[in-house]
């Protein structure tokens, strides 16, 4: 006995169920733009599936009038053979074009959407390369190649069932009686593969994810001596989808070969009935032969009218997860641009909390910087430094409070123009391009010479262009895939020249020291923000950088303001925090 669910699996089903619908018909409406060509491709399986249908009568007619002169036979074989070549031509040219514009289409839509995701939402990158790679086809797949299965699978059912009856209903009556329990055991078996294949992409996915983590982080699974330990974690992964691929490919060879035995049984059957029929002239050999081909065609049928319903299935989960990530929550873009006043901060009340956490990570924050002042911002681990910076760049909206930056209230009415506000991350982001285009990511220059002129400039601040000068290429040198090809530092004067960027009024530095010796560059960077007026607001743990800043600030336990003071005041010590 199955069974019993839950009103909470129950309701969960039939969510899941409405989800489902709700994914098809959608699918359907993103398939819109290429209906025309879908309509002739559904059209052209339509034509090609009759064709088949028509083929084994046609070649049981063609072996009963074998050396007589019957033109019109002859005409409708050809016309059955040519049109039901060009249908197939046509429906599979027809049905691969539109799979591969759905599949751009789907793509080029979640990828707009990941990028709208807010921070701190995101899923795991392997899940959503997952979902880019692989779900968006097999989502499309379901509308073409998919459904011109079912569609052939059940013509080939109908017809061969059909034939069968017209051809010899008493011969279809005996050899019919093994179809119901065929049937049963196809559904069986197709719904064990189902289970199987689906524990099977979850452990795929985590295989994945972890073999991207590590490969990621190789210097860190050096140093740490964990080669063996981790090749044993990936290989135990892939012994898990190794058995479970056993177990898919048990239940598949299992599906296939009952369909196998079960069509050879009937048709081995019919054809020694069928032989004793035509010894008594009650069927002629083209009739038997047509025969046999429709027991074909309807195992065939059978078999792949189940197999297009369980990758139809896998299709529209696919959407559904695909149109779970398009819907998701976007970030609030403000409509209106305002230019900064000033470098003057000003937080009042404001309260953060991310979508997973259970408690803000900020509360009751007010803060108040002066247009041009250079402050250090310090506090223990967690207490919510970088989550502040994000609120000043604008990368979060604060859930209450107000957040003004230039004498603009930043929020969902307001932002500032790009590179306005300059960031420095925590962990340099750089692209497998040039230097010149890593450095000026985002800006929009009339001419080349002026954009090259603004690198020169940055470049220059940070110290940076004596390196870059002696990289081949000079500004053209492409960085490697997260600026691999770079040094740690090199790729810290990069992420710190982008930050300043564009003339910005404040620049916020998110504790960019951590690869560099000395911390000369971000000292040399402050210096530069110092000289040019602008306001800095930086994130630190070293004495030395706390030392260029006109003021420190720290953070404590919910994102407060522990203390607040003068650089003077912090080396007497009325100023705590955890600078090292
Ligand atoms: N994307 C996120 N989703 C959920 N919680 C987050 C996220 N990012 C940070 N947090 C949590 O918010 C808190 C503050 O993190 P934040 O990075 O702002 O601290 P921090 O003071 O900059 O820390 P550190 O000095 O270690 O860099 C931490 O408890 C952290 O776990």
């Amino acid at each position: 006995m199955g069974k019993k669910l839950t009103d909470a699996e129950k309701a969960a089903k039939k969510e899941a169920k409405a989800r489902r619908k709700a994914a098809r018909s959608r699918l359907l409406g993103e398939a819109k733009p290429f209906l025309p060509t879908l309509l002739i491709g559904t059209c052209a399986a339509f034509v090609s599936s009759g064709a088949n249908a028509m083929l084994p009568k046609m070649l049981g007619r063609l072996l009963d009038n074998s050396g007589s002169a019957d033109a019109s036979l002859k005409r409708t074989a050809t016309l059955l053979f040519v049109s039901g070549g060009a249908a197939s031509f046509l429906r599979t040219a027809c049905m691969a074009l539109v799979e591969q514009d759905l599949t751009a289409s789907l793509k080029a839509g979640l990828f707009a959407s990941l990028l709208r995701t807010p921070l701190g939402d995101a899923a795991p990158p392997a899940e959503l390369t997952k979902l880019l790679d692989e779900e968006c086809e097999t989502a499309a797949k379901s509308l073409t190649s998919t459904s011109v299965s079912f569609v052939r699978s059940f013509s080939g059912t109908f017809n061969g069932f059909y034939n069968l009856m017209s051809i010899s209903p008493s011969l279809t009556m005996y050899s019919g009686l093994i179809v119901p329990a065929v049937g049963v055991g196809a559904i069986v078996l197709s719904k064990i593969k189902k289970k199987y294949k689906a524990r099977l992409t979850a452990v795929h996915l985590q295989a994945s994810k972890m073999s991207d983590e590590r490969l990621r982080n190789l210097p860190l699974v050096k140093l740490s001596a964990t080669e063996a330990a981790e090749t044993a974690a990936y290989s135990a992964l892939l012994a898990e989808a190794k058995s479970l691929s056993m177990s898919v490919a048990l239940s598949e060879g299992a599906y296939l070969g009952t369909m196998f035995t079960s069509t050879a049984v009937i048709l081995g059957y019919t054809l020694s009935m069928g032989g004793e029929m035509v010894k008594k002239g009650k069927l002629t050999a083209g009739q038997l032969t047509s025969y046999a081909s429709y027991t074909l065609l309807l195992g065939m049928g059978a078999a792949g009218l189940a197999k297009a319903a369980g990758e139809f299935g896998r299709g529209v989960d696919a959407a559904a997860a695909i149109y779970a990530k398009v819907d998701a929550k976007a970030e609030k873009k403000a409509e209106k641009e305002q230019e900064l006043k000033s470098g003057a901060i000003e937080l009042k009340d404001v309260r953060f909390q991310y979508g997973s956490a259970e408690k803000p990570v900020v509360s009751s924050l007010s803060l108040s910087i002066k247009s041009g002042e250079i402050v250090a911002l310090v506090g223990k681990n967690g207490t919510g430094k970088s989550t502040l910076v994000s609120l000043i760049s604008n990368l979060l909206p604060a859930d209450a409070g107000d957040v003004n930056v230039g004498g603009v209230p930043l929020g969902s009415s307001t932002k500032v123009p790009p590179h306005s506000i300059g960031l420095v991350p925590q962990h340099s982001s750089l692209f497998d391009a040039s230097v010149l285009d890593n450095v000026m990511y985002g800006t929009h220059f009339e001419s080349a010479r002026g954009r090259e002129i603004e690198c020169d400039r940055v470049l220059e601040l940070v110290g940076a262009s004596g390196f870059v000068k002696g990289l081949e290429g000079g500004k053209d040198f492409v960085v490697g895939e997260s600026g691999s090809r770079l040094s740690g530092g090199q790729k810290q004067r990069l992420s710190l020249a982008r930050g300043l960027v564009g003339g910005c009024k404040v620049v916020l530095f998110d504790e960019p020291d951590t690869y560099l010796e000395d911390n000369t560059a971000v000292a040399e960077a402050v210096k530069s923000c110092r000289d040019a007026g602008m306001t800095v607001v930086v994130v630190t743990h070293h004495l030395h950088i706390v030392r260029m800043c006109d003021r420190v600030v720290e953070l404590g336990e919910g994102g407060k303001v522990v203390s607040d003071g003068t650089l003077k005041e912090y080396e007497k010590g009325a100023v705590g925090g955890m600078v090292v």
